[in-house]
């Protein structure tokens, strides 16, 4: 069970020349962000602008290619399990815009409150 209990979403932004560089949305076992969501907004995504999602497999190594590489056209959602598959943001020409979120679990315990506002 994975125990989502909210989600934190952002607006992203990237301008021209933007990237994300190859990560994980969560480090193994954190047991916070649980499922990532990112949604796409640029209608008429031409591939030519680059900004493509690059995923990989869980385990992947550094030199391996990535197995999926995603055009950002709007509408498109992706899913992906936080804590397992890299992924990364390739280099977009325009201006490219979307939404990412997070279904977290809660971490609440002796001496901590989360979330913390
Ligand atoms: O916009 C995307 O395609 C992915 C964004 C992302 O990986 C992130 O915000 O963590
Ligand atoms: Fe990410």
């Amino acid at each position: 069970m994975l125990g989502l209990f909210e989600m934190e979403v952002c607006f992203a932004v990237y301008p021209p020349g933007g990237f994300y560089d190859r990560h994980l949305d969560s480090f193994a076992g954190a047991r916070n962000r649980m499922v990532s969501l990112v949604a796409y907004l640029n209608e008429d995504w031409d591939e030519a602008r680059g900004g493509a999602l690059a995923v990989w497999p869980e385990g992947a190594g550094e030199d391996d290619i990535p197995t999926a590489r995603i055009v950002p056209e709007g509408g498109g959602i992706v899913l992906m399990l936080s804590e397992d598959i890299p992924h990364a943001v390739e280099v977009t020409t325009e201006k490219r815009l979307g939404l990412a979120g997070w279904w977290r679990v809660n971490q609440s315990g002796a001496g901590r409150v989360d979330p913390l506002n």
